[in-house]
């Protein structure tokens, strides 16, 4: 395959137009001189590529698990969990960094913060999470803002996974209303306890559903470990107490009823 150049002339595909290396790598500027700078816009970049990957598998896992397709769904969930594994490790990386090092760019960032991370936002919406506060950060009508409202009004990942179960002949009660938040509900960890004493592909489904849920959860908790070691009890840029407002967001699981049933287990 080959296409043309901006003066007609054709020009084979390469690693680098294919990759198109020339926008990826002309994206990454610094608004300081300072060293560390650029460390820390790749890591963001990086994140911000996850997060699309992520958003397009779990729309294919909610296919997956609409259609009742039990190997398809669980492959799907294994290659989300290997990305959310390495978004995870990948703090590592960004804690090499010192507390001065990032002071000393660190007023350059204005009044930008994860707080308007859209992706971010979509990604937590898609997995179920109902909370128009995060809308703030966004303009009114900006795409990032229409794509987040969008992912909260439709059927969240743990609503298509109750489908699956519907499909797959567990009688269960629906969620009235996927623009509300999961509430969790004792008839339906009835169901997911005979799911689990089934012990069927469902049940492996449903384990890694909560690999999922444990997983954003890890991610929380490392980004706080590493606010706390970088800015400790500052402020933050997006306006929020910093790891205290963070600390708050800890322990607040997707999928409460696939916890709740553990203790039955
Ligand atoms: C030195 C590194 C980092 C520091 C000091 C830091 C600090 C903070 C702080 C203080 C907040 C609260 C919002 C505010 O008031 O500013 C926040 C939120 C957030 N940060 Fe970071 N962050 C760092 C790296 C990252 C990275 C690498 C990501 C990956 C995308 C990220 C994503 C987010 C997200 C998504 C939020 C919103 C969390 C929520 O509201 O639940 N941050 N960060
Ligand atoms: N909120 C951070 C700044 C920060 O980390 C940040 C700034 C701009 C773009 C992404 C960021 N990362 C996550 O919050 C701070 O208060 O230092």
């Amino acid at each position: 395959m080959s296409k043309t150049d901006p003066t007609g002339t054709r020009q084979a595909l390469s690693y680098a137009s294919y990759l198109a290396l020339d926008e990826l790598l002309d994206a990454q500027r610094p608004r300081s001189d300072e060293h560390d700078e650029l460390l820390f816009i790749v890591i963001h970049q990086v994140y911000e590529l996850w997060f699309k990957q992520l958003l397009h598998e779990t729309r294919y896992l909610q296919e997956n698990l609409e259609a009742g397709r039990t190997a398809h769904a669980t492959r799907t969930l294994r290659r989300i969990l290997t990305v959310l594994k390495v978004v995870v490790e990948q703090i590592d990386v960004l804690e090499t960094m010192t507390p001065s090092q990032f002071s000393s760019f660190r007023a350059r960032l204005d009044a930008s913060s994860g707080f308007q991370s859209a992706q971010f936002r979509e990604l937590e919406a898609v997995l179920g999470r109902r909370d128009e506060r995060v809308l703030t950060h966004y303009p009114e009508d900006s795409a990032q803002r229409k794509r987040i409202v969008d992912a909260m009004s439709r059927p969240s990942l743990f609503d298509s996974f109750l489908t699956y179960l519907a499909e797959s002949g567990y009688s269960l009660p629906r969620r009235a209303d996927v623009t509300r938040p999961v509430e969790p509900s004792p008839d339906l960890q009835a169901v997911l306890l005979k799911v689990y004493r089934d012990d069927g592909g469902q049940s492996v489904v449903a384990e890694h559903m909560v690999d999922l849920d444990e997983g954003m959860q890890e991610w929380r908790y490392r980004h706080v470990k590493m606010v706390e070691r970088t800015i400790g009890d500052k402020t933050g840029t997006g306006g929020s107490s910093g790891a205290t407002y963070l600390r708050s967001t800890l322990f607040r699981p997707m999928f409460p009823d696939l916890w709740a049933v553990r203790s039955q287990l």
